[in-house]
């Protein structure tokens, strides 16, 4: 057996097993022999009881202090260079721990002088030496030397290291530091520590230390403009010992049992680390909460495993050697630990981020510009703004708002002018280029107002499509702002002055192809939906247009057509100046914008007539269709509401003279909500003018419809199914007295001196049979009245239901349906107030 030479790795955790020599037979019985091996040849084997055991390297009791010195020195100088490092001695009690971390009495002198002496000469070696060589490079040398005894911290450097500075719960921040200049500093602090520690002699050792003792070197070394600070850690833990074994009571018994626990508690930590745990039980104990920084990753890590060769010692030997073998599993990836103190310094050296580019100044005029005195403007953008995002976004919204509302610049807007002036002309079938060009100038005379209002407004242009009298829609037609369509009346204008001529020119030439009329009218014309053709006219096709054309002119020569520049008349001017538009083969000026809003049907009825009504005629004519239109919608929605009562459908004669009149166009566009104001303002205008009445012509049709009615139903129908229908009107029959209610007063004494006695009594019926409508009435039935839509009624069902029928109108009025203003509309307009 003779001790070994190991070579050790440089890992980051290294274990190193030290065996102590025999103890003397003194007070206690040994054995010589030792239970442990060695395999020849091998420096990092032992065999315990013949039980193998790798580690790093293995010291046998013979080795020296300078061996196992130097199997720990590569740790000053991972410290020297910036890592954190920490021995740690573990094993039993009596193995010489405290021996070889050279923390016994005799630590300072001879060659019984264990590592942290020897750490101390070797650091202060290096920092002398680095001062010497160069001032550039200090090194700051601080010590500071604590014990964990019965779970509590001392300070073992302090004047008071009686008095613990951390306990359990309470966290350590460090205890006194002493600076190391020299190796006499070195060697007071520590005997001063030893001198301090908790020591009680025990069966296993005359000298054994009751706490777990940590000895940390701080060293601070300056490099350029920051500091490396690390510290070497040497721990001297007690050692594990059996209270059997011992033969402690008391006091040395309970510093046992906080001895192992604090030893368990550190073996947890490092099986938890070994086995990768995320959750590391550092605060299960004082030792490893204040080892917190020497135990994790950020470290390099010695064990010194001290083992003894007696076979009494085997199983806590075995204990010692697998807890050094579970260290072994640790993977510890320490660092360098630079602190930046000069910060201004650093930040100085941060490369900045480039300047943002300035926007180039744009000077307000060229070069070339002459001064004429006018002050020069300074530019928006000058030399010393920076071009920020948040800017360029702020002048580009700025761009945009000199857009046009459309989204145009006035620059676009006149190019697309352009173009649909020209697209325009192009469209025209029946205008050839040639004619356009001829005496153009002369022709059109453009109003610069005009012109001027055309570059302001926009040109908004859409499509829509227009719906024909019987509600279908015929055809997608385009629509322009009214200035478009001014300019596009001047375009007719000259045309019309063209086809003049044109007709006259082939007035004489295409006679004969006249005769050929009929065929050319059973031609298919494009839709107006269709892109119409450009290009040379088929000579029929041309006859036919001038047949057309030559109508037309006719009319425009008489109608002497002008331009206003008021946009809001408009209307009336195209309307006026729309013949050819009317015309179903000149589709391309056919709209569907408001302005073309009017009813078609008259106009339709002019065009079947173009030929003997003047334009003025015309236009009257169409206000008094529009106006008789708008008499007739009431008496059609009463009419409707009566029919629907009645479950049947009444088209009534007058109705389809009005659809004929192009009227029930315009009535089927209303909306049902549009009617009912249109009601009660009809009711409304009955009230005001203490007319019960209506006097109108379209109130008298409507009456005679009524009493038509009625005879028809009488004498139409078989009994029985008069029969039938009789007691489906007898319900019906309060709406009747109601709605006729309006109509049953004799016109002409309405219209001249009205008997007041007569007007009150027909107000009075009027209100009984509305109250009895709602008291008897179902829910569809009191739709018929103003003012109740579907959730009224059925309110007004509830309310009779549940409290009886209404008695009078007061009692209608407290019911708690009414929102805002909903009883007087419906009180006025059922002539229910005054
Ligand atoms: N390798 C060794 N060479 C010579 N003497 C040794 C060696 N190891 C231990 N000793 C002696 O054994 C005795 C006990 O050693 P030490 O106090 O260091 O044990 P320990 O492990 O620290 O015990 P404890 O844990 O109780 O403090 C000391 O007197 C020491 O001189």
């Amino acid at each position: 057996m003779s001790n070994v030479d190991v070579h050790c790795d440089n890992g980051a955790v290294r274990i190193i097993v030290r065996e102590r020599p025999v103890r003397d037979a003194q007070g206690f019985e040994e054995d010589s022999s030792s239970v442990i091996s060695y395999l020849e040849g091998t420096r990092n084997v032992l065999l315990a009881d013949g039980r193998p055991f790798t580690f790093d390297k293995v010291l046998g009791p013979n080795a020296s202090q300078e061996q196992l010195f130097l199997d720990v020195s590569f740790l000053v100088e991972k410290v020297k260079q910036g890592y954190n490092c920490t021995a740690l001695a573990y094993g039993q009690t009596g193995t010489g721990k405290s021996y070889s971390m050279g923390l016994n009495s005799n630590a300072c002198d001879g060659e019984f002088v264990g590592i942290i002496p020897r750490c101390l000469r070797e650091i202060l070696n290096t920092s002398l030496n680095n001062a010497l060589e160069s001032h550039l490079r200090p090194i700051e040398l601080n010590a500071s030397f604590i014990e964990i005894y019965n779970e509590k911290v001392f300070d073992l450097l302090s004047d008071k290291s009686t008095d613990p500075i951390s306990s359990r719960g309470y966290k350590y921040t460090g205890g006194t530091r002493k600076v190391l200049k020299s190796l006499e500093d070195c060697y007071s602090v520590l005997l001063q520590g030893n001198k301090n520690r908790h020591v009680r002699p025990t069966k296993m050792n005359s000298q054994s230390s009751r706490s777990h003792a940590i000895f940390t070197i701080h060293i601070n070394t300056f490099s350029g403009n920051g500091v490396l600070s690390t510290r070497l850690n040497l721990v001297d833990l007690a050692g594990s010992e059996g209270v059997r074994r011992t033969g402690h009571q008391g006091m040395a018994m309970s510093e046992g049992v906080n001895i192992n626990q604090g030893l368990l508690s550190i073996g947890k930590v490092l099986q938890a680390k070994a086995l990768g745990h995320k959750v590391v039980p550092y605060r299960d104990s004082v030792l490893t909460s204040v080892l917190q920084d020497s135990l994790n990753d950020n470290s390099y890590l010695t064990l010194l495993a001290c083992i003894s060769p007696h076979r009494s010692d085997l199983s806590e030997t075995l204990s010692t050697l697998r807890f050094a073998q579970s260290v072994k599993q640790l993977k510890h990836s320490p660092h360098i630990n630079f602190i930046a103190t000069d910060i201004k310094k650093n930040r100085l050296k941060t490369p900045k981020k480039p300047l943002m580019t300035p926007v180039p100044a744009k000077p307000p005029f060229s070069k070339n510009t002459i001064n004429m005195g006018i002050k020069v403007l300074k530019p928006i953008y000058h030399s010393n703004t920076f071009c920020t995002p948040s800017k360029l976004k702020r002048y580009a919204n700025a761009d945009k708002l000199n857009r046009s509302e459309i989204g145009l610049t006035p620059k676009q807007k006149k190019k697309e002018q352009t173009g649909l002036f020209q697209s325009c002309v192009s469209d025209l079938p029946m205008v050839h280029s040639k004619l356009l060009q001829t005496n153009r100038e002369s022709t059109i005379i453009m109003d610069k107002s005009l012109d001027s209002r055309a570059s302001i407004m926009s040109l908004n242009v859409s499509s829509s499509t227009v719906v024909g009298n019987d509600g279908i829609a015929s055809s997608k037609v385009i629509s322009y702002s009214p200035v478009v369509r001014k300019c596009m009346v001047e375009i007719e204008n000259v045309m019309d002055s063209k086809m003049s001529q044109l007709m006259e020119t082939l007035k004489d030439i295409n006679k004969d192809n006249i005769q050929h009329r009929s065929e050319i009218m059973a031609t298919p014309w494009p839709s107006t939906g269709d892109s119409v053709s450009a290009g040379p006219l088929p000579l029929a096709l041309r006859n036919e247009l001038k047949t057309i054309i030559q109508e037309v002119l006719k009319e425009n020569v008489k109608s002497n057509i002008k331009i206003s520049d008021d946009a809001n008349r408009s209307e009336s001017i195209l309307l006026d100046s729309s013949l050819l538009r009317n015309d179903p083969k000149c589709q391309l000026f056919a709209t569907s914008s408001p302005v073309f809003k009017v009813p078609s049907a008259p106009n339709k009825e002019l065009n079947s007539s173009a030929n003997s009504f003047k334009t003025k005629q015309m236009s009257l004519k169409v206000m008094e269709i529009d106006e008789e239109a708008k008499r007739y919608k009431t008496a059609i929605r009463r009419s409707r509401r009566i029919s629907a009562v009645r479950g049947e459908v009444v088209l009534h004669s007058s109705f389809n003279d009005l659809r004929g009149q192009g009227c029930i166009n315009e009535a089927l566009r209303r909306s049902s909500r549009i009617s009912k104001i249109g009601a009660q303002t009809e009711l409304q205008r009955a009230n005001d003018s203490s007319m019960i009445t209506l006097s109108s012509m379209p109130r008298k049709q409507n009456m005679s419809h009524i009493e038509r009615r009625k005879e028809k139903d009488g004498n139409g129908r078989t009994k029985q199914a008069s029969r039938a229908h009789n007691n489906v009107s007898r319900k019906s029959s309060l709406n009747n007295n109601i709605i006729e209610s309006y109509f049953t007063t004799d016109p002409q004494k309405s219209s001249s001196h009205i008997n007041e006695k007569v007007k009150k009594s027909n107000i009075l019926k009027h209100r009984a049979a509305v109250l009895n409508l709602l008291n008897s009435g179902s829910m569809k039935e009191l739709q018929v009245l103003p003012q109740i839509g579907q959730k009224t009624a059925y309110q007004l069902v509830t309310q009779r239901t549940l409290n009886g029928k209404f008695k009078n109108i007061s009692q209608l009025e407290k019911l708690t349906i009414w929102r805002g203003s909903s009883w007087t509309r419906f009180a006025q307009a059922n002539l229910l107030i005054d």
